[in-house]
Parts: structure tokens; sequence; C-alpha cells
């Protein structure tokens, strides 16, 4: 659905180049939710900004649902944007407008008669949870809501993709939630093509199928989201990982340094996460070991367990190989 090749952009800064992206390559499959990751300044709104050529890129190529945007004359790119909608952290609502003519607005621009405008934004209001509150005005709202307006909005020319600018960064956990699970709707139901920029990694966990990790304009990391957020390879993923976990590195090494024996890393995916496997393979091989911490949640739907434990005594070996056996992943942290 997306492809960029090799994108560079820079901006004149008191006549210095700032360089915001520095090569970037990267593919978004239809249907797909993809999240780029980064910290500020990393480069994620620029990036997102060129797949609707909102930003033009110095050089590189954007194509979207097979259309090389650049070679686009005016009317063509007008027509290729109404397929690429937007959502935004801060709404971007019309403030003196309804709820209802802020969905209807692109509705309007793109020239369609009133008599079919106001059934599409009630059919668009009523997906989105918002009947009624048609006729409030943004200021009448929630952040939640408004940025189901924003949603509506972005929905109401059919788009093949929609990218996400932040957009719940302004919002508490539990309104985050009820966004991003509308987002895995609209994604699910209408198939449609979602790019999310963010920098948290609960967002990618929660939403996201794959991830792609910038740094200073460049793609350090990207794969599955389990992948990344299992077994993150970058120093800038794992960092973004610990956050998510509330984890201080600092702290933890302390406490560990008073904790004897060997250091594990047990991951379990899917099923077997809930599965009594550790308890099992401990009896089998005499196991002593204490756990120091540990997580179960989900990665999207699938879920997953890890656990920190430290192992005293027993045969580590067999128990090692009788957990790989089982699907488990075995990572030492400390010998
Ligand atoms: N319009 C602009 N003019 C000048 N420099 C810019 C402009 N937009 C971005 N930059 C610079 O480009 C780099 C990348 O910025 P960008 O906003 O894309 O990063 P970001 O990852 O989205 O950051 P944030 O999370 O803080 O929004 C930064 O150094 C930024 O200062």
């Amino acid at each position: 659905m997306i492809e960029l090749e090799q994108l560079h952009k820079s901006y004149d800064v008191d006549g210095r180049r700032i360089p915001a992206l520095q090569g970037v390559d990267l593919r978004v499959e239809a249907g797909e939710v993809f999240g780029i990751i980064g910290a500020s300044g990393a480069g994620k709104s620029t990036l997102l900004r060129v797949i609707n050529l909102l930003e033009r890129p110095d050089s590189g190529r954007v194509v979207v649902a097979g259309q090389d945007l650049q070679a686009l004359d005016a009317a063509g790119l007008r027509a290729a944007r109404q397929r690429i909608a937007m959502i935004f952290q801060h709404f971007n609502l019309l403030n003196a407008r309804t709820v209802a003519q802020n969905v209807a607005w692109p509705l309007r621009i793109a020239g369609w008669e009133s008599a079919r405008i106001a059934p599409r934004v009630q059919s668009l209001l009523a997906r989105v949870g918002l009947t009624a509150h048609a006729d409030k005005y943004p200021a009448q709202l929630s952040g939640g809501q408004k940025q189901r307006v924003g949603i509506a909005r972005a929905l109401a020319l059919d788009p093949q993709v929609l990218l996400c600018d932040e957009a719940t960064s302004a919002l508490d956990p539990e309104t985050t939630r009820a966004i991003l699970d509308l987002l895995a709707e609209l994604n699910e139901e209408l198939r449609l093509s979602i790019v999310l920029i963010t920098h948290e990694m609960d967002v990618v966990r929660r939403v996201c199928d794959r991830v792609a990790v910038l740094e200073g304009g460049r793609i350090v990391e990207q794969g599955p989201v389990a992948q990344v957020f299992l077994h993150p390879k970058s120093e800038t993923a794992r960092r973004f990982v610990l956050a998510s976990e509330h984890v201080d590195e600092g702290t933890q090494r302390d406490d560990y340094a008073h904790v004897k024996g060997q250091l594990w890393r047990l991951t379990f995916y899917g099923e077997r996460t809930y599965e009594p496997l550790l308890g099992e393979i401990a009896r089998q091989t005499q196991l002593d070991f204490g756990i120091l911490a540990g997580r179960i949640d989900r990665i999207k739907r699938e879920p997953y367990g890890q656990l920190t434990i430290a192992v005293s005594a027993g045969d580590r070996a067999a128990a090692r190989r009788l957990l790989a056996d089982r699907g488990v992943q075995v990572e030492e942290l400390r010998a």
C-alpha cells in the first residue's frame, strides 16, 4: 500500500541544514497497522507527512496504492490525498462548527451534494459512537470525543490509508485504549491500512502488526511487533521497551546484584503463556529459582509472558532444553 524508497529530507534553519530523514526505506502492506516509534526529533512527523506529500522529500520515492505521488499534477495529488486521511494529536477541529459540520467538511470540499452529506455524516458519527453529540461544538467534548470526531472526519471519503500523528498522546490511558480499540476495529472492518507515529511502545504493542524504530532520521530496527518488543536488538528499541515497563535500569542492576545464581529471561508467546510449564520442568530437573520480575500481557491479541528468574540449583542444561522444546525462549542475562 505504501512504498517509501531512500527518502532524504533536510530543513534549512538559520542557514544550517538540519537533516530530518536520512535514507528511509519502508513498506506498509495493505490492511496492516504499522507503527513508527522514535524519540522527539527522530523524524517521525516528517516521515508521516511525506506519505501524503504534506512534506516533500529532497530525494527518494513515495508510492501509495501503486501511484508515485511526486509524479502527479495538482489535481492528481488532490485525488490521491482523498485516499490518505490523517488524524492529529490536537485533533485540528473547526471550533466554530458543530461535530456534524466538522465531519461534513471534507465531503463539502469534495463537492458532495447536500442531500447525500447528511446520511453519510450520520453513519460516520454512528460508527465512532457520537450520534448523540452531532450538534455539539468541539469545546463541549472530551479529548476522546474530539478524537472520534477527527476519526469520523478522516473516514468521510473512504480512505485506504489512515495516518495517525501521535493521535493518543493528549489522552489519558483509558481513553487511549478506547481510541486504539476503535482504530483496530476500523483496520479490520474496513481493511484500512494504518500508519501511526508514537513515542510510546505500549501504543505499538496494543495495536500494531509491525513497527519501525526511527532514530536520527534513520530506521535502526524494524519487524513484527512481537519480535521488536520481546527481543529488541537496537539500544533505542530496548530503551522504549524498558520505558513501557516502567523499569529503571540502574535500580534493576543494583537489585539483581544482591541475587545469587544465573539470571534467565524466559519468554512465553501465544497459548503456552497460560500453561504450567515452568513448575512442571522445575520439578523434573530439580531447578531452584526465584522470580525477580514478570509480566503477562498481550501483543495485539496474542498473549505473551516474560519472566526474569534467578536459578540457584538443579540441572540447568536439562531445564533449558525442556523449556526450548516447549517453545519457551531462554536468554541468559547473567551466567
Ligand atoms: N518545519 C521545520 N523546520 C525546521 N526544522 C524542522 C521542521 N520540522 C522538523 N524539523 C526538524 O527536523 C527534525 C525531525 O523533526 P520531526 O518533527 O520530524 O521529529 P519527530 O520525531 O516527529 O519529533 P516530535 O516527537 O518532537 O514531534 C528535528 O531536528 C526538527 O527540529
